[in-house]
């Protein structure tokens, strides 16, 4: 979606060590933001990001205009069964279709080899995966590390929005799900969820800044469906989205 942070840009070197062409997609793609989310705020920087792709050796940018994709009817086809009952896809109702359509858009334009994709978006990758396999698109999902800023805080072109206190509290995301990580691998037995989400929430707790948590959600890494206990043999995916002030934040953990 733009606004390129370091984030992105390893994708894009990792696409480029492994493929002889690389297509860069830039789309703030209207149908998968809610009503009342950010889609008018978000941040555009369309020559920054070029100049910045070009530089990494990108042989093309696809920067298409919402009415190259959609027309006048924004409409989406494509409806993963199972992603609006993720807890991600509570919080975000619909999201999941917009992300499935535009994605099957730019893979039908696009026609990708590889495609690379960041763990960040927990939930996204699943459903990738998921529509890639279902529909028998011929391409490989590649998904990437999440890249942290040096105090933990997940990159995010989101964190633009954060003032310069919020900024300094932001760590406190990644160190909820650390201690989570950290509470599953000392046990020799099962850990149940409820227990693993209780200590993620009270880390966020300790800083008054946090002023939502939106859900923590520990869920088998592989399916997204929910999970009662946590052993470090089979491992989870934690997962959480809260508000620092104003701002959404989302990170996720894998054990
Ligand atoms: N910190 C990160 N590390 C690795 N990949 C990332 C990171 N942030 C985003 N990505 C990936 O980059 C791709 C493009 O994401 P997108 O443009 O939505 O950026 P974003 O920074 O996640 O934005 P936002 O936080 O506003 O949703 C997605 O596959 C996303 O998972
Ligand atoms: C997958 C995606 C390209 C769909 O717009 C977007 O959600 C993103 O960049 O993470
Ligand atoms: N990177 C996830 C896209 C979104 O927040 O809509």
């Amino acid at each position: 979606m733009g606004a390129l942070h370091e984030g992105h840009l390893t994708l894009v070197r990792q696409a480029r060590a492994e493929n002889d062409v690389v297509v860069a997609s830039i789309f703030v793609n209207p149908t998968q933001f809610g009503p009342n989310e950010d889609f008018d705020k978000y941040p555009r920087q369309l020559q920054i990001d070029s100049d910045k792709l070009a530089a990494l050796g990108v042989d093309y940018l696809f920067a298409p205009s919402v009415n190259d994709m959609y027309g006048k009817d924004h409409v989406t086809y494509v409806d993963p069964e199972g992603f609006d009952d993720t807890s991600e896809g509570k919080a975000r109702p619909g999201h999941f279709r917009g992300v499935a359509t535009i994605v099957t858009k730019l893979f039908n334009i696009v026609q990708p080899t590889n495609a690379y994709f960041g763990q960040k978006d927990a939930a996204q990758c699943v459903l990738i995966r998921r529509i890639v396999d279902d529909l028998n698109m011929d391409v490989n999902v590649i998904v990437a590390e999440t890249v942290r800023e040096s105090d933990g805080l997940a990159m995010s072109s989101r964190n633009t929005y954060l003032t310069p206190t919020e900024r300094h509290a932001a760590p406190i995301v990644y160190q909820s799900l650390c201690a989570a990580r950290t509470l599953v691998l000392a046990s020799n037995v099962a850990v149940e969820s409820a227990v693993v989400r209780k200590t993620v929430e009270s880390v966020l707790r300790s800083e008054p800044l946090i002023s939502a948590i939106q859900y923590v959600s520990i869920d088998n890494k592989s399916t997204m469906q929910s999970l009662e206990q946590v052993n470090r043999e089979d491992g989870a995916l934690i997962s959480l989205a809260c508000k620092l002030g104003s701002v959404r934040l989302i990170d996720n953990i894998i054990i």
